[in-house]
């Protein structure tokens, strides 16, 4: 890929292809450079893709790989490693409807199986043994020898390029580099691998993923191999983000529409697999800590802008999605 093509606007031209290479070996003026283009794009459609990223392929194949075997497993086997209490573990298709959307009243559930894996605790880590809130320990299946090590090699990678994105997400919102630094220096991450199974025939409200909005910080997404990711603008039309092989679709979610008073709102996307194969994707969520308090940044408040949100412990923003968007935990919300 030629320097231009990635600085320039993308093939599908809304959504910019962005080279982080200057800001990741820090070159002078990068971030703020870097700064400029993540506002115009977080102000417009929300989403970017990011070239240069420095995270080797072979992590993210190998994410991939680890994804199709584990979905490859019989069911019994996926099901024996269901999510309880939290979402660590194996999601089956049909668990899940969005109903904490506020952009679309979703009835049917996603077309969609999902596995989930957060921080590696070992179950002496105190966090563990003194039973916090929103921790728990990954399920790993005890049959896929280097499932563990792929998909944990692929999170650790994941979560140093996301840290490294913050002084340039400040920076966007004039803000000092280090503005993000203390909440997120123990981030809530979470690795999501997905398979959407094939849906060719079109249905009303049927989708692999129903429009929703992402409920953390960023979203890093590797390019899946088939298309299927869409994105709303705000006049409400739906584009695809550029499909660069090797690079990722970055999208913003809620927490940072919240520390910028929606300055920088998250954006509706969904996905529809109507292609003929099994399409996979595998999100990363990056978040603050549980112990942040999410408030609205100086630079987006004014006399003419109040803040429209109050104060947020993150680990409660939590807690209130765990009660309301599963099947099975909403079953003893309301008993
Ligand atoms: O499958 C994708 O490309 C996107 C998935 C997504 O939006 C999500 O997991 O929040
Ligand atoms: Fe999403």
């Amino acid at each position: 890929m030629s320097q231009a093509a990635t600085t320039a606007e993308g093939p599908e031209g809304r959504i910019p292809v962005l080279d982080i290479g200057p800001m990741l070996a820090g070159e002078p003026g990068a971030v703020d450079h870097l700064a400029r283009s993540i506002a115009r794009s977080c102000e417009d459609t929300g989403f970017l893709v990011l070239a240069h990223h420095g995270i080797p392929q072979p992590l993210i194949d190998g994410c991939f790989a680890a994804a199709a075997e584990f979905f490859a497993l019989p069911e019994e086997e996926k099901l024996a490693l269901a999510v309880g209490e939290i979402n660590l573990g194996f999601l089956p298709t049909g668990a899940q409807v969005i109903r904490t959307s506020t952009i679309h009243r979703n009835t049917k559930p996603n077309l969609n199986e999902s596995f989930y894996i957060s921080h590696d605790y070992a179950p002496d880590d105190p966090a563990i043994v003194e039973g916090k809130p929103m921790v728990g320990l990954n399920r790993w299946p005890p049959n896929l020898p280097g499932f563990r090590e792929a998909t944990m090699a692929y999170y650790s990678a994941m979560r140093g390029l996301a840290q490294r994105m913050l002084p340039a997400f400040a920076r966007a919102l004039d803000l000092p580099p280090d503005y993000f630094k203390a909440d997120f220096a123990e981030p809530s991450c979470t690795l999501r691998l997905i398979r959407y199974q094939p849906q060719p025939e079109a249905e009303a409200d049927r989708f692999g993923f129903a429009p929703h909005i992402d409920t953390n910080f960023i979203t890093f997404l590797a390019q899946s191999a088939l298309p299927g990711l869409e994105v709303r603008t705000r006049e409400g039309t739906w584009l695809r983000p550029p499909a660069i092989p090797g690079t990722f679709v970055v999208n913003t979610a809620e927490m940072l529409g919240r520390y910028s008073n929606d300055r920088f709102a998250p954006t509706p996307h969904r996905v529809v697999n109507n292609n003929r194969a099994m399409r996979y994707a595998i999100p990363f969520f990056f978040g603050p800590a549980n112990d942040a308090v999410i408030k609205v940044v100086p630079s987006c408040t004014g006399p003419d802008n109040p803040p429209k949100y109050e104060p947020l412990l993150y680990l409660d923003h939590r807690l209130k999605l765990n009660r309301t968007n599963f099947a099975h935990r909403q079953a003893q919300a309301s008993a």
